[in-house]
């Protein structure tokens, strides 16, 4: 086949072959660096300031949550690495051939309405824009910018990883540029921040409230791209170490996911609202929103052509007979659809505590079963071969109850530690803890424990061949 830069992607969900593993440290970080160059991460620090947290305080939830999250995401990175083999059928080695189809639906569903949440704000930020320039919003505006962003994003999706990262490697340097000139924008004027902004919440809700930002915006945000960090991984040679795909992935993820961050959460400082309209206009005018505009457009696209891709892979992983291309076309008319459902829903900012919440509730437990079985139990060593291998016959089990029961539990523990805004979302310990949320870490720590206690029953590492030693 050919190797030129933009070849269109024949990969589906076999392990990537050695002859097609071309991708660098540097394209894994530009990847993730587009990935999170992109509006909703403004939100993530506006909603510090929406949930009445202080400035400070909120910049540093993001810090540090974000310190350990996206260390905790570049791992899985080097799962992928050292497979060749996409998240969702390395889940197989801890959930069974067949166990594993539970996570790669919830996978699936969980990327169609990340499409709508991303695409939210690009819509509306560019309504905004259009309007500084005297284009009025409308209906028809909106869906017209809606149906470009889709449709750029699926095609992106559907060529494949070749694409993505030759999209990337290009648009983000640009998109950094532009970032920067906001920034400085947003940091340099007067009375645009409010530095001393203090929280308004008396002390045990005050507490309370770090505690679950740290969990919807600080670590949450790392974790919640677990799930797709080996489907762009595996294109890295085995040339390349594992410990430079970690540090490449950490840097490109960590970096835009704090500073876009932190400077929604200094604009919304005096807006004191995520209406990301009342963000721009209050910071740019003239050319400065018309480079907005673009980066603003970029954004959503440079994130969902990697969720409409590992949709597509989470679909197959679960025995779905189409290919990856018509894959790629349902999930980007849902998307659209959920797409519509957000840009016309209310309060964006609660929705949005919530959805990152909730999302966080499955992927935590499902997070620390696989880094337990990946890096404890497996010690890095899957056989490739017996992951792809017939349910009945297959090394890791068709269904391995322990792992299903050890998420089952991990996810009613994180549960039971999680205190959202909605009552369906506040559990009952939490409440015993002063409403402080723990979610993610009762989550990771006692799924991951009770998979190592009781999720036994399949090969281990000690049975079987090296990493990688039986592709097909
Ligand atoms: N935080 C996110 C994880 C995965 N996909 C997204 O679009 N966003």
């Amino acid at each position: 086949m050919t190797t030129s830069e933009l070849r269109s992607d024949i990969h589906s969900i076999e392990p990537i072959p050695d002859s097609d593993r071309d991708s660098t440290g540097l394209q894994q970080m530009w990847i993730w660096a587009g990935a999170n160059i992109a509006p909703v991460n403004w939100a993530l620090g506006a909603l510090g300031i929406i949930l009445k947290l202080g400035l400070w305080e909120t910049i540093a939830v993001i810090v540090f949550g974000n310190i350990i999250g996206c260390a905790i995401f570049a791992a899985f990175t080097v799962m992928g690495h050292k497979t060749g083999v996409n998240q969702m059928v390395l889940s197989r080695s801890a959930f069974g051939r067949r166990g594993a189809y539970l996570p790669s639906l919830l996978m699936f569903l969980m990327t169609l309405g990340w499409i709508g949440v991303n695409t939210y704000f690009p819509v509306k930020i560019s309504m905004a824009i259009l309007g500084q320039f005297g284009i009025p919003e409308s209906i028809l505006t909106t869906f017209i910018i809606m149906t470009l962003v889709m449709v750029v994003q699926v095609v992106i999706g559907i060529y494949g990883f070749y694409a993505i990262r030759t999209f990337e490697k290009y648009t983000v340097p640009v998109t950094v540029a532009i970032m920067v000139l906001m920034s400085v924008l947003a940091w340099s004027q007067p009375g645009v921040v409010n530095w001393n902004l203090t929280s308004s919440l008396p002390p045990g809700a005050h507490l309370a409230m770090l505690s679950l930002l740290m969990t919807a915006i600080g670590v949450g945000w790392g974790i919640s791209w677990v799930t797709w960090a080996s489907d762009y991984s595996r294109f890295v040679p085995r040339s390349v170490s594992s410990s430079s795909v970690f540090w490449y992935s950490y840097v490109g993820m960590l970096v835009p996911s704090i500073w876009l961050a932190v400077l929604g959460a200094t604009i919304a400082s005096v807006t004191t609202d995520t209406d990301p309209a009342k963000m721009v206009s209050a910071v740019f005018g003239g050319v400065a929103s018309l480079l907005v505009l673009l980066m603003v457009l970029h954004g959503p696209i440079a994130t969902n052509i990697l969720n409409v891709y590992s949709a597509a892979l989470a679909a197959l992983s679960m025995g779905v007979r189409l290919s990856r291309t018509s894959l790629a076309l349902v999930v980007g008319i849902i998307g659209y659809l959920v797409t519509i459902y957000f840009v016309f829903a209310p309060s964006f900012a609660k929705a949005f505590d919530n959805w990152m919440i909730s999302l966080l509730l499955w992927m935590s437990p499902w997070a620390g079963i696989i880094l337990a079985d990946f890096f404890i139990k497996r010690k890095s060593k899957i056989d490739v071969a017996e992951l792809y291998a017939a349910p009945e016959t297959s090394a890791y089990g068709d269904i391995n109850w322990g792992a299903i029961i050890a998420f089952l539990v991990g996810l009613a523990a994180g549960w039971a530690l999680e205190d959202g805004l909605v009552p369906a979302l506040q559990g009952p310990l939490s409440g015993l803890l002063g409403g402080a949320d723990l979610s993610w870490l009762a989550g990771i720590v006692i799924a991951g424990a009770l998979y190592l206690a009781i999720g036994g029953k399949t090969a281990t590492a000690a049975a079987l061949a090296p990493t990688g030693a039986a592709t097909k």
